[in-house]
């Protein structure tokens, strides 16, 4: 891009942006100032951890977000159509101007992701892209995770029968709600990809009750009236409230409004009821949409090892090294680079076309790079978020984007296998087995 071309984030005040929400590892503004190209724009900036000071002055310097919009337009483009893409930007970023920003928005940030980071000032670039959650009455966010029961050729005996009947998700849950990092949630992502419309309803309501539950501090929902973040506790919905058999009438601004959205009469808007309106209208949406179907199934097929399966395969690959009994193998991924842009459309290219013909029941040592990555692209779909917009006047078909489609880096190969082995062996032993059903399971 051309000098001219650039966009350059100090043409704004940083009071012209306003803090919309943030997930591990980026934090989004949406822009509120005058009119002009930054207009229905957010801005996606990476967090850090730590303190740090800007260490290059190259504008010119290649980053990670110029990297993540080229992996989305050359990439994720290849398998998810364009109408479910937000578009993405690069635009030049400024410390003084991060530090300005960071200062007046701090205190917007929920406290336990204050405490633990703040913006990168170091960063020389930051991503733009079409703001889904302003400009409309209303958008709901769904992270669905993981859609599928893992096909059983690679698992161990110790792990079959739970990771054929529990999902990860519903076990990932119960792990985390037991080291009180989570409260439980009754949500099963195999549901609401189901493609059947009582068990979506179901995996909908559950999604609500865990937002209502957990105050709508877990991020598998989050609600956007008038491009901010609604909280259950702004309509005065508690759980108490919620449970009670006697309706509550919500009177908070915030509530009305999405009884509004949601065609709700306000004499009519108890809890149940915005349940219901929730429900049903997060359902067309959902039925009218191929997004699930697709997001399912690209995770299913990228992944048809299993972790377990993909470790085999790696150890198999180093043993054909033949080295010396003394010298322990390196874990999964060690000292893999991450793959290029070039070797991504190779990949892409190798997985439109002969990948489904492998057998992945006997994976061939050659392949093991493909298989790697084939893996990693599927933590990013098992990792996406899809924003939901109803088309008010219900005469065109709503939006559906998928959002934080980031490419993963081979260095989580070695944290998901041992994730994967304590959520498992915590199950087995903890937990009387809850009962997912994966609709293209063969029995
Ligand atoms: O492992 P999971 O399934 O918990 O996924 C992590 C997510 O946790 P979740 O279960 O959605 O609450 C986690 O989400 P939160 O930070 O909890 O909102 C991140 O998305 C993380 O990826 P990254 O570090 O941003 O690249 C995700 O990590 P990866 O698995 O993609 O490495
Ligand atoms: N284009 C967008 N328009 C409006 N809001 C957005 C947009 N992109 C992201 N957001 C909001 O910002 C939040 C954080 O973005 P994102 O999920 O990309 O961050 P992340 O750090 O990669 O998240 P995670 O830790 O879940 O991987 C989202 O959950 C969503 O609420």
């Amino acid at each position: 891009m051309k000098e001219h071309q650039r966009l350059h984030i100090t043409d704004t005040r940083p009071g012209d942006w306003k803090y919309v929400a943030e997930g591990g590892a980026t934090m989004v503004f949406s822009y509120t100032g005058p009119p002009g190209i930054f207009n229905r724009m957010v801005l996606r900036l990476r967090k850090s951890t730590v303190p740090d000071l800007p260490q290059r002055s190259l504008d010119d310097v290649e980053e990670l977000d110029d990297f993540i919009i080229s992996f989305q337009e050359r990439i994720v483009a290849r398998v998810i159509s364009e109408e479910h893409l937000p578009r993405l930007k690069t635009v030049l970023l400024d410390t003084n101007w991060l530090q300005s920003l960071s200062n007046l928005r701090n205190m917007d940030r929920p406290p336990a992701r204050r405490h633990k980071d703040g913006l990168d000032l170091t960063k020389r670039k930051g991503i733009l892209a079409t703001d889904l959650v302003g400009n409309v009455d209303l958008a709901i966010e769904i992270k669905p995770k993981w859609a599928f029961l893992p096909c059983p050729a690679h698992l161990s005996s110790a792990t079959i029968t739970i990771k054929r009947t529990t999902c990860r998700f519903c076990m990932h849950n119960y792990f985390r709600s037991t080291k009180n990092v989570a409260p439980i949630s009754a949500y099963c992502p195999l549901d609401l990809y189901s493609g059947e419309e009582d068990r979506i309803t179901r995996a909908i309501h559950d999604l609500w009750d865990a937002w209502i539950k957990s105050d709508g501090s877990l991020n598998n929902l989050r609600i956007f009236v008038h491009g901010s973040l609604l909280k259950p506790s702004d309509v005065r919905l508690s759980v108490l409230s919620f449970y009670c058999t006697k309706d509550v009438i919500f009177q908070a601004d915030s509530s009305r409004i999405l009884a509004d959205v949601l065609h709700v009469s306000e004499s009519y808007a108890s809890s149940s009821h915005l349940r219901d309106a929730f429900t049903s209208t997060v359902l067309r949406i959902l039925l009218d949409s191929d997004i699930l179907r697709v997001l399912s199934r690209l995770q299913r097929t990228l992944d048809p090892l299993d972790i377990e399966g993909l470790s085999k395969l790696w150890f198999r690959s180093k043993a054909d090294l033949s080295l010396p009994s003394s010298v322990l193998a390196p874990a999964l991924g060690f000292d893999t680079d991450d793959p290029s842009l070039t070797e991504w459309e190779d990949f892409i290219d190798i997985y439109t076309s002969v990948f489904k013909t492998w057998n992945h029941s006997l994976p061939n040592v050659a392949n093991l790079k493909s298989y790697l990555m084939a893996y990693m692209l599927s933590a990013t779909f098992k990792d996406c978020s899809i924003v939901l917009r109803p088309d008010k006047s219900g005469t065109t078909s709503a939006s559906v984007t998928v959002i934080d489609m980031d490419p993963k880096s081979m260095i989580r190969l070695e944290k998901w296998e041992k994730l994967d082995k304590n959520i498992t062996d915590f199950y087995t032993h903890a937990a009387e087995a809850k009962v997912c059903h994966d609709r293209f399971l063969a029995s």
